[in-house]
């Protein structure tokens, strides 16, 4: 058993891994086989499987924090480290161009990344994405070829709310998943008033056959009702006592470096530091430098280490090292509508934590005892993942929309309803009222957004320009989903648990938009709400996306550098396009089949 006084598993000083050297031959540095920039959600899979062959060496290094806090493990309260110190806080600008709205993303800022901060559901996505992917000439990523990874990190318990085929599921990997039930009644109703209004019920949302529908979530909470981020999954006490394996922590990475070989760079290892201000030291990758920074870090470390437009970096006057125009460009993520709010009757939702301290203090310390009650919950337990063209339950005369869906059986909306009033992450409900959430989410963005780095520093914070409602198509791709949820809030057996007051005309009351008779709200209206509200889910990918054309793409479909050698990027960054649905299950398959393909390299 552990003690208070037990070693640290975790280094951060850098003079205990790396070398101070200012020497430009790593010959001279400390060396390791492989180096993994970022201990996030692919970071600490890579790490583990890496060093799983006990003939190489690795080093992960994280700029966060070793370990989390309490509120990291307890499932419902993940929002209670937004804009603390384990998150990066970034801000994306042009929501809305006109409106000139900026809005917040929380990235994790700790081992375990952003999965040590999410909202912890594990989808598999539509299996029709990854051969899209395939399609596009990323050879090896068809869902088949990708399954097996996903069944490898699942940890698929065997008791389950609804009847999932485990055979078609991986039970004994090292992720956790279980669903868990909805933590107050009207979750469930609303997933029976989604079948009421034509939904197809879906019984396991990541079948490998799935098609579209409403469901119940899979979740990544063990059975004591923690959430289990990527770092408690797969750097275990037995990971980390490999001595093959170095975890440095509070370590930022601030550039990679390169030497020149046969004409073309070489990663050759990365400069770490402590601070901006703190001293600089080398350390020397002598098979593979691996980024796994995340959407918005590893594009930024590409380019402050010269990998990037070339007049880009000319402009922040950063020496080139390879023209990639790519880097940062075809930022695809989902947007929400904003919080479409319905005022409930009391007692069926789970607005009581809020109605006094005490009720809240005691259900998180039922939590703290015991790991039961609403805390050990996820808030969101089912979602309809839909289509924008259904004439079954979606009024198609809302605005023209394109097809972009992965294929027939793939969505491009998501209704995602949390059984309390959300205004925004950071306000609570007014004390004794009662109400659940809805936004409709965009899941296929046809607008790409862009990050601008500003200088030749790491900790110069790129501003992300997400340009989301650019398409016209998106806007009404997410107008039908808000069209779609004033129905189902209007059909039994949902409208029954629910009060209406038509006569709301306060625009700033969170209830005034779900209060509005829905046969009296025009289109212009949703439109309008949307463009006032919208905001990220959330789920940005692509920056480093992977693809065949080097000017249109910066990773090859094996995840290397176009044009560089001894560098890979394996994260969110890398996804051709977005998938549709969430990404960490399949952001940690992609890093599971990358470990493998760096394995097999270092056959060759
Ligand atoms: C609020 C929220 C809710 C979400 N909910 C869900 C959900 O329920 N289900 C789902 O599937 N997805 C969800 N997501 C999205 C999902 O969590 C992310 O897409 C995914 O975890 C990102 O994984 P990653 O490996 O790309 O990056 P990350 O997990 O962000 O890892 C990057 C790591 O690199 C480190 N790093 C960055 N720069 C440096 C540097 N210079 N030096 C050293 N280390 C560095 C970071 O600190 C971080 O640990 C959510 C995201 C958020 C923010």
């Amino acid at each position: 058993m552990g003690s208070w006084f037990s070693k640290s598993p975790y280094v951060s000083n850098p003079s205990d891994f790396a070398t101070t050297s200012t020497s430009a031959d790593p010959g001279k540095w400390k060396q390791y086989d492989y180096i993994v920039v970022g201990g996030g959600t692919a970071g600490c899979v890579l790490a583990s499987r890496l060093s799983e062959d006990r003939d190489v060496t690795v080093l992960l290094i994280e700029a966060g924090t070793g370990r989390g806090n309490v509120f990291t493990k307890a499932p419902l309260a993940f929002t209670k480290n937004f804009k603390t110190s384990v998150d990066w806080e970034y801000y994306n600008a042009c929501v809305y161009r006109i409106m000139h709205k900026e809005t917040y993303l929380a990235r994790g800022k700790m081992l375990g990344g952003t999965s040590a901060l999410n909202a912890l559901i594990y989808d598999r996505c539509s299996p029709e994405d990854y051969d899209s992917w395939a399609k596009a000439g990323c050879n090896g990523w068809t869902f088949k070829e990708l399954e097996p990874y996903f069944r490898k990190a699942e940890g698929y318990s065997p008791k389950q709310i609804t009847n999932i085929d485990l055979s078609s599921k991986g039970t004994t990997g090292p992720w956790k998943i279980r669903q868990t039930p909805s933590p107050a009644p009207i979750s469930d109703v609303i997933m029976e008033t989604c079948k009421e209004i034509g939904i197809p019920y879906v019984e396991d949302l990541n079948s490998p056959d799935r098609e579209v529908g409403v469901g119940h979530l899979a979740g990544i909470v063990d059975e004591h009702g923690n959430r289990v981020s990527t770092a408690s999954a797969y750097l275990t006490p037995e990971v980390l006592s490999r001595s093959n394996l170095t975890v440095a922590v509070n370590t930022y990475v601030e550039k990679i470096l390169f030497s020149e070989e046969k004409g073309s760079p070489r990663a050759v290892g990365v400069q770490v530091a402590s601070s901006a201000s703190g001293p600089k030291y080398r350390v020397a990758a002598t098979r593979e430098v691996i980024l796994a920074a995340g959407v918005v870090s590893s594009p930024h470390l590409l380019f402050v280490s010269g990998v990037g437009a070339k007049e880009e970096l000319s402009a922040a006057s950063v020496p080139v090292v390879k023209d990639v125009p790519a880097v940062g460009k075809h930022l695809a993520d989902h947007i929400s509508s904003g919080p479409l709010i319905f005022r409930a009757k009391p007692g069926v939702t789970l607005d009581k934590l809020n109605s006094s301290l005490l009720a809240g203090a005691s259900a998180f310390l039922k939590w703290l005892w015991n790991g039961t009650g609403p805390f050990a919950s996820m808030g969101v337990t089912s979602v309809a993942f839909i289509r924008s063209d259904d004439i079954r339950f979606i009024d198609t005369s809302l605005g023209p929309v394109k097809d972009l869906t992965s294929g027939p059986k793939s969505p491009d909306l998501e209704l995602m309803w949390t059984p309390a009033i959300i205004p925004s992450f950071f306000d609570n409900a007014r004390p004794g009222e009662h109400g659940f959430t809805i936004p409709s989410i965009l899941l296929k963005p046809e607008s790409k957004g862009i990050i601008h780095f500003k200088s030749g520093s790491i900790y110069d914070k790129p501003t992300l320009a997400g340009n989301y409602l650019d398409s016209e198509s998106d806007l009404n791709v997410v107008a039908r989903g808000v069209r779609c949820t004033f129905k189902l809030a209007h059909s039994e057996p949902l409208k029954s648990l629910l009060e209406f007051n038509p006569n709301n005309s306060d625009k700033s009351d969170y209830f005034w938009f779900g209060d509005q008779d829905p046969s009296k709200v025009t289109d212009d209206d949703i439109r309008e709400f949307i463009k006032r509200n919208g905001h990220t889910a959330f789920h940005p990918v692509g920056t480093c996306r992977m693809g065949t054309d080097p000017q249109d793409s910066v990773l090859d479909p094996n995840l290397r550098v176009h044009g560089v050698t001894g560098l890979r990027v394996v994260d969110t960054s890398v996804f051709p396009t977005q998938v549709s649905g969430h990404p960490q299950g399949p952001v940690v398959a992609i890093a599971e089949k990358a470990a493998d393909m760096i394995k097999a390299d270092r056959q060759i």
